[in-house]
Order: structure tokens, then C-alpha cells, then sequence
């Protein structure tokens, strides 16, 4: 469909940037077509779902901001000497020239920049509050990216809905936003934060008894809502309330709303305030600003305002309940979903709780408080990075509701995992806890319990077994207190909206370490669960110790003349297969396997590509699990991969994506990858973020990715590395491998051999290049895998953000680190054995025999026979 918006002329879109300059009056506005071709496959009612304020509409704020300016420039304050100095500059930032904005007299000392034009937000992350800030920050805007100095954050209408749900004021926002800017926050700024938190937050979407109602202590707002066909088509007007007038309720007021306490946390008041006492004094700052800070951006749920006790609603259908939310988005008044668990003497208790030795990490619990801050449980989004520990958190808030609860995640090995992590963090029985798969159908023991399942279970309406089906009557049948959804970002929206019509749940929350879709669906997942309560930040993390911190490099390998020749020539997808079993590359795989094994590392190499997977894992001689290896056997290889020194590197298609957890590993090699997906990259990346070893002093874990030099690969890389560079991760470049040409048993250092390479590469099938010949990401059963304990503690620094050219002995630390652990021996035993040729194998051999003798006689750059 087409999807337009309104935008200033210019702006984000269009490269030939033409904002509007300084003190000119040509704020003109042209309706735009977005040309984002993910977005053309949308259909009419899923963009319709998107609130028509999430594309910002900044044109009524420039609007203003050219009023300012206009009085800016009638009287400016500046000296002449100012002026003239500011035209000087003027022509060289152009239309990024804000001099004419008003530095305050002690700038210096607040970290805040933002931009009147389209509310991004520059924060000096150098700054002794900078902390505090990035808080506040992240409470009410997009990061946009988090390098190590500078952070760019954004104002958008779905942050600004985030903020008011977790309980900020329209007021208290302003008035922060102020006293941490360098400039007087923009009035265009200021009627954009109040014109966008003016109706959010005031309805609420509420199930009681098993009924769905619209609430709000607003009548005049239900009114407004019921002037709507849709909502009031939707409206149920039962016997007890036949009249037009919505109905009134008197909520009865949670007995101790600050009693609160989520379990796994210390004395959480007492820490509270040491934490808050501690940052006022390393910051240095006043106490007004930490009390502000207290007040504002830590939700204190002892000091936030009981709602009013008329709450004013309307029953409304169920099958109608996504129509009126979309009506509801529309109409700019985004329901909110808030379950009063502690009130609920319908549906029964669970008589769950974390084991008194599990205590959870503070981010962790931060995120928490975002969700339960007024001791409700708020619907939304809680974003950690890969390996943060988002099961736990999932795991403490169904132990802090209570009530039965349904997890829902992506593959049947993830639906074990979460039972596996249930039963390790809390008391949980194994009659209180039940899985639906495929394979099992199983019920929990009374009344209340869990049940753990995979989305497309729950959401697949076709050819139901007879067990299946009852299995669903009694998921649907029931209330459910709470509903946790695992990766949330790569469901399909249609499966999602099936999952979250069909189970009648109080509260959502959705947990993700990339809130990135590759087709631009997020702003689906805000309106299906939430707002996002919490996002943290990765290198903040990785500096206390709690993920690893990471060395990212993408190695260059030229391709040899050969390869390019036909690389240059294949038009099909075997182009791809060409550059991943580029020679130069198996080389460099080879050398930096070695390399990393003399230290010590356990290293993982991926391959989404099964055909180069098979390839340089038996080339190399190494273990390798792609979707058709067996369960036994992929059991016995992560076993060995675990705990035998003589097993430090296997290879894994996209498998091992997610859903596994290695905490040994420390290396990551990467040959062939998904083309440009950021998502995937940053899920690899998680595999070694929780590197058992992270603790120790000067630790590093590394990321490599292997590129064939001027093929289309390099394009993909750079795309792939997007989201981890915005999380401030820095990828060098590695252009020569110091001591590669001079390694004993160097793999295709002949031309013979390298034929012969090209020769199967080309024998190959088309299906070979293919990236989809593999099964799912996390289709194959990892479970069992899991097993780190490890606890953070103070860590090292956050490494700066910047790509650089570098040797492989400086990015591996040789200069300025040693490694404690030497693990010399490994894998030569396995080397030693003979490498088993499968029949199979063998055949194709003698297929490769012939074409190399056939390429052989071929003079260099001469079509192949049955080249057109
Ligand atoms: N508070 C905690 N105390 C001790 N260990 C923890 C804590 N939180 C998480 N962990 C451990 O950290 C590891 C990673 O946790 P988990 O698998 O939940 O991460 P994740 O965020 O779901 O990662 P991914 O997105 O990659 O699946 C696990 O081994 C888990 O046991």
C-alpha cells in the first residue's frame, strides 16, 4: 500500500537533504512517499495498525521553530563579533548550522544536545551524569546508537507512549529534558512531548472475570471512544448495563501498593536509595538533581499516585477486541494493559517462588520495576542483550504475578530450555509445569500452573491431532495470568495477532535482544504487547562483567584469480557458494582455528551455508552439526565441545544461531552468513557474550567474519555489522594474516589443489548455494546445553567504536594481554585420525577427479561446456 506521510521537505528520506536554513521562510511541506520497499509487501490492515502519530509529523514543530527563529534573528542576543563569526560558519555546516541556538551560561557541565528539527537527542556520554542521563533517556526516547562517547537517541510518538506508561509526566519529561540540555529545550520540542502525552495512558484495556473491558477514570474520554462506530459496534451491552452510559466502578485500592517486592532482590528500597546516594556523589551532582532523578526516572512505587477511584468502562467483545485496539491506536488513545494481580481473587494463586540462592542481576531487575513500578504488571517489551539473562527475568516476573502462565517461544528446543531454567531458578514442581509440543501434549496439576509451548503451536489452526485440539481448548478455555513471548521480534505479525486473540491473558511481556526486524514490522509488536519498559545498553553491560567483551574484525581474503573469474561469471546463486569457499578464506579459517586453539579458546565456526559448512569441517578436520545431523549425535559433539580438550572447535549452521548455550566458547568464526541480516549477527555474537570466562582480568572474546574481497559479501557484511556497531562495538579490519603463508599443512596452497576446489564448487548443485537447504534456525534440540552460573562483577573498559585497519597480534591483544590458559595439544589427536569418507563423498570425488582434469586442459577464462 502506499504510505504516505507527511514530513518536512528533505528530511530522513531524501538524500538531497534541503531542510530548511536558518532565517529563511521556506518551511514548506510536500507529501511524501515512503519508499521503503519492506514496506510496499504490508498489507492495508497491518499498516493501519500502526498509530498514525508513529510516523513523526515534525512539520507542525518546525513550524514553530521557524517562529522562533524569526524572533531569534529579530533579536538575538549575540554581539556582532557572534554574528559575524556564526555567518562564517554558517556555509560549512550548512543546514546543520544551530549556532543561532542559545547556549546556556554553564553548558558545559549538562550533557544534552537536541535537535529542534526532528527530535533527536546527542548525549555526551562522557559526561559525569551521563548515567543518569542515558536513564532518563532510554525511558523516553530511541536509542538510535551507542558508541562510546557520543549517543544519538530519538523523541518519537511510541517512546513518548512508553514513558507515560511506566509512569513519567508530561511536566516532569520537559523539565528534565531542560535541565540536562546544553540549550533551552526547543519550543517545537516542548509542544511535541505535551501534544503526544496528552491522551496516552488514559485507557486501559482490562479482563475481569473473562470479559474484556475498556477502562478509564476519564469518562469524557470513553465517550469520545464510543463516538467511534467501530467501538461501539464492539460494545457488549449486557442485561446489568443496557443503558448508553458507561458503567462506574469504585476500584477497591491495592492494600500496601508499595509492598511490592520482586523476588531475587536484595533489600530493594535499601538499595535503592545507597544506589541513588552513590551516583548523586560520583556524578557530582546536587542533590535536587538526584531527587529529581528518583522521582522521575526511577519508579518509586510507594510515591506514585493512586489512580482516581471512579474508574469509568464498557464491555467489549472479544473477537472484536483487536479492531478496537487498532480503532483505539488510531484515534491516538493507545490502550494500555495493566492487571491488578494481587487484587485477582478469581483466578487462582501459583504457589511459585525464585530459590532463595537465585538473586537477579540489577539490570535485570530494573527492568522489572519498569514493568511492576505501580504494583501492576504493565504489558510491554523487555529488550537485553543476547545472553543477559532474559529467561531469568522472564522466569522472576511469573514468580512475582503468581497466576498461571503461558511461555511461549520460537522452537521446541527453546520450550525445554525455558522448562529446564524454570525448574533451575524457582520452586516450581514437575506437576505445576507442563510443554505442548509436537511430541509432548502435556496438562499441569490444579488449578494453576505453567505451560511452555512454541508460537506456531498455539497459532496453527490446520490439521489439529485430537490431542492438539483438547490441548487448546484447555489453553483457550482459561484466564491466564500472564503471557511471557520469547523472540519477540521474528514472529510473524499474523501468527502473533492469532496467538494473542485466541489466549485471554492479563498481562504480556515480550522479551528480545534485537528490537530490529528486517522488514520493519516493530512498530506491530508496540501495538500487539506494549510499549518497550526497558532497553538496556550492551557495552554498559560488558563493562560490569556481566556479557563478555568482545574483539569484532572482518577479515579480508582476496579471492584467487580462478575464483573471481567465475565468480564474475556465474550469474546464479552459486556466485555465493564461490565466494564462501573462496581458498584464501579456508586458509584464513584454518590459520585463525589454529591460532586461537594454541591459546586456549573453544571456538565455534558458522556457516549458514551446509554445503562449505560440510566442506572445510571435513577439510579441517573438525566436528561439524548442521539440521540433518541426529540427535545423539549433535549431543555427543557439544558434549566433547564442552568438556574434552580435545574437541576446541565445531562448525554450526544457523542451528546454533540461538538457542544454544556454550558458555566455553570464546571464539566465533564466521564463513557464510544470511546475507545482510543484523539480526542474526548480533544473535551469533551472543554465543560468545557469556563466555565463562569473561571475569578474567583482560578477557576478550572474538568475532570474526571472513570476507571474500570485492565480492558482494563485503556489501553484506557492512549491512550485518549495523546493529552491533549502533550498540557501539567496534569492528576492525583485518587485511593480512601475519605468519598465514608460512603455516605447516597450509590447506589449498597449490594451484592443483585449488582447481580442484573450483572444480567441486562447480560440480555443485544449485541447491547447494542455497542458505535455506538447512532446517530453521532452532528447529534442531540443543537442550541440555545449559549450564553457566556465572556471576558479574566490576570489568574491564568499553572498547571505542571506530573501524580500523589492524594486525591480527594487535586485535588479539598479544601486545598488551596474556593468555594464562595454552591448550597446545588439542585437536591433534583428532587430527590424527583418518578422516571417514562417507560413499557418497567418495563418488563426488571421483566427479571432482574428472572436472579437474577437464578444467586442466581448459585454457584460463574459456567457457566451461554448456556455458551459454
Ligand atoms: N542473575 C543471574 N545469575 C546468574 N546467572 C545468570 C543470571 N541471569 C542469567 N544468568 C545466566 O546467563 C546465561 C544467559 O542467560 P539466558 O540464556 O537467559 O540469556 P538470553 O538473554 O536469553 O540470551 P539469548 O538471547 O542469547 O538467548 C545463562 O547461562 C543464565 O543461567
Amino acid at each position: 500500500m502506499s504510505n504516505k506521510r507527511l514530513a518536512p521537505e528533505g528530511i530522513a528520506e531524501s538524500s538531497s537533504s534541503k531542510r530548511p536554513r536558518p532565517g529563511r521562510a521556506d518551511d514548506e511541506y510536500v507529501e511524501i512517499e515512503d519508499s521503503d520497499a519492506d514496506d510496499d509487501d504490508r498489507t492495508a490492515a497491518e499498516a493501519a495498525l500502526v498509530p498514525r502519530a508513529a510516523t513523526i509529523n515534525f512539520s507542525a514543530l518546525t513550524r514553530k521553530l521557524a517562529q522562533e527563529r524569526r524572533t531569534v534573528g529579530a533579536d538575538d542576543g549575540l554581539s556582532p563579533h557572534r554574528r559575524q563569526q556564526n555567518a562564517l560558519v554558517s556555509h560549512i555546516f550548512m543546514d546543520q548550522d544551530f549556532s543561532w541556538l542559545h547556549l546556556k551560561p554553564d553548558h558545559a557541565s549538562r550533557p544534552l544536545w537536541i535537535s529542534p528539527e526532528d527530535g533527536h537527542i546527542i548525549l555526551e556520554a562522557f559526561s559525569p551524569i551521563a548515567e543518569q542521563a542515558q536513564d532518563f533517556l532510554v525511558a523516553i526516547s530511541e536509542p538510535v546508537s551507542r558508541p562510546s562517547f557520543i549517543h544519538e537517541y530519538k523523541l518519537t510518538s511510541y517512546s513518548l507512549y512508553a514513558a507515560v506508561s511506566v509512569g513519567l509526566q508530561t511536566e516532569d519529561i520537559i523539565e528534565v529534558l531542560n535541565r540536562l540540555s546544553k540549550v533551552p529545550v526547543p519550543e517545537s520540542i516542548i509542544s511535541f512531548i505535551r501534544e503526544r502525552t496528552l491522551s496516552y495512558g488514559k485507557v486501559k484495556l482490562v479482563l475481569k472475570h473473562n470479559k474484556y473491558f475498556v477502562e478509564s477514570n476519564h469518562p469524557e474520554t470513553l465517550q469520545i471512544l464510543l463516538k467511534d462506530k467501530t467501538i461501539r459496534d464492539a460494545r457488549v451491552v449486557s442485561q446489568a448495563n443496557d443503558t448508553n452510559k458507561v458503567a462506574t466502578f469504585t476500584t477497591a485500592k491495592a492494600p500496601m501498593k508499595g509492598g511490592l517486592v520482586i523476588p531475587g532482590t536484595k533489600d530493594a528500597d535499601k538499595k535503592q536509595d545507597d544506589a541513588a546516594k552513590a551516583s548523586g556523589a560520583s556524578a557530582g551532582t546536587n542533590s535536587a538533581d538526584a531527587d529529581l532523578f528518583t522521582s522521575v526516572v526511577g519508579v518509586d512505587a510507594d510515591e506514585i499516585d493512586e489512580d482516581d477511584d471512579n474508574v469509568h468502562a464498557f464491555e467489549i467483545d472479544d473477537a472484536k477486541i483487536d479492531d478496537v485496539k487498532k480503532r483505539c491506536n488510531e484515534l491516538e488513545y493507545p490502550m494500555l494493559e495493566e492487571y491488578d494481580f494481587r487484587n485477582d481473587t478469581v483466578n487462582a494463586n501459583l504457589d511459585i517462588d525464585l530459590k532463595p540462592a537465585t538473586v537477579i542481576r540489577p539490570y535485570q531487575e530494573t527492568s522489572l520495576s519498569k514493568m511492576f513500578g505501580n504494583g501492576r504488571a504493565r504489558s510491554g517489551i523487555i529488550v537485553l542483550p543476547c545472553g543477559a539473562g532474559k529467561t531469568l527475568v522472564g522466569i522472576t516476573a511469573a514468580c512475582t504475578i503468581k497466576k498461571s502462565c503461558l511461555v511461549l517461544c520460537t522452537s521446541s528446543v527453546s520450550v525445554m530450555q525455558w522448562k529446564q531454567q524454570f525448574m533451575q531458578w524457582s520452586n516450581v514442581t514437575d506437576r505445576q509445569i507442563a510443554v505442548f509440543t509436537a511430541d509432548q501434549k502435556e496438562k499441569f496439576a490444579g488449578d494453576s500452573g505453567i505451560v511452555v509451548s512454541t508460537y506456531s503451536m498455539v497459532a496453527n489452526t490446520h490439521n489439529r491431532s485430537y490431542e492438539s485440539k483438547k490441548m487448546m481448548e484447555f489453553l483457550t478455555s482459561r484466564e491466564w495470568g500472564f503471557i511471557l513471548l520469547d523472540e519477540v521480534h521474528v514472529v510473524p505479525a499474523a501468527m502473533f495477532r492469532r496467538v494473542v486473540t485466541t489466549i485471554k491473558a492479563h498481562s504480556k511481556l515480550g522479551l528480545t535482544a534485537t528490537l530490529v526486524r528486517e522488514d520493519d514490522k516493530i512498530a506491530d509488536l508496540n501495538y500487539m504487547i506494549g510499549p518497550k519498559l526497558y532497553e538496556a545498553n550492551w557495552m554498559d553491560l560488558a563493562a560490569k562483567g556481566h556479557i563478555a567483551n568482545v574483539q569484532c574484525a572482518e577479515v579480508w581474503c582476496p579471492m584467487t584469480p580462478e575464483f573471481y573469474r567465475e565468480y564474475l561469471r556465474e550469474q546464479s546463486r552459486k556466485r555465493m557458494l564461490l565466494y564462501c569457499m573462496n581458498p584464501k578464506k579456508f586458509q584464513a579459517c584454518q590459520f585463525l582455528i589454529k591460532y586461537h586453539e594454541d591459546r586456549g579458546d573453544k571456538i565455534i565456526v558458522f556457516s549458514d551455508n551446509v554445503f562449505a559448512l560440510e566442506a572445510y569441517a571435513k577439510k579441517l578436520r573438525k566436528p561439524y552439526i548442521h539440521g540433518a545431523t541426529g540427535q545423539v549425535e549433535r549431543m555427543r559433539i557439544l558434549q566433547h565441545f564442552q568438556h574434552s580438550p580435545e574437541v576446541n572447535t565445531i562448525f554450526l549452521s544457523k542451528v546454533g544461531d540461538t538457542s544454544i548455550d556454550l558458555p566455553e566458547a570464546t571464539c566465533l568464526i564466521q564463513i557464510s552468513s544470511h546475507f545482510g541480516s543484523r539480526r542474526q549477527e548480533a544473535q551469533r555474537l551472543g554465543r560468545i557474550l557469556r563466555a565463562k570466562r569473561r571475569n578474567d582480568e583482560g578477557f576478550n572474546a572474538f568475532f570474526y567474519s571472513l570476507v571474500s574481497k570485492d565480492t558482494q559479501e563485503m556489501f553484506y557484511s557492512t549491512k550485518r555489522q549495523q546493529f552491533l556497531i549502533d550498540q557501539g562495538y567496534a569492528f576492525k579490519v583485518i587485511t593480512h594474516l601475519d605468519g598465514l603463508e608460512s603455516m605447516p599443512d597450509l590447506v589449498y596452497k597449490s594451484r592443483d589443489e585449488q582447481i580442484e576446489l573450483i572444480s567441486s564448487v562447480l560440480l555443485a548443485n544449485e541447491k547447494d548455494a542455497e542458505l535455506g537447504t538447512d532446517v530453521k534456525a532452532g528447529e534442531g534440540d540443543l537442550a541440555g546445553t545449559v549450564t553457566s552460573l556465572d556471576f558479574g562483577g566490576p570489568k574491564g573498559k568499553t572498547p571505542a567504536a571506530q573501524r580500523t585497519m589492524g594486525s591480527l597480534t594487535a586485535l588479539s591483544g598479544a601486545q598488551h594481554m596474556s593468555y594464562i590458559e595454552q591448550n597446545k595439544s588439542a585437536n591433534k589427536k583428532l587430527a590424527k585420525e583418518p578422516a571417514s569418507r562417507h560413499k557418497l563423498f567418495a563418488k563426488r570425488d571421483r566427479d571432482v577427479a574428472a572436472a579437474k582434469k577437464e578444467a586442466r586442459g581448459r585454457p584460463a577464462g574459456r567457457a566451461r561446456p554448456g556455458d551459454k
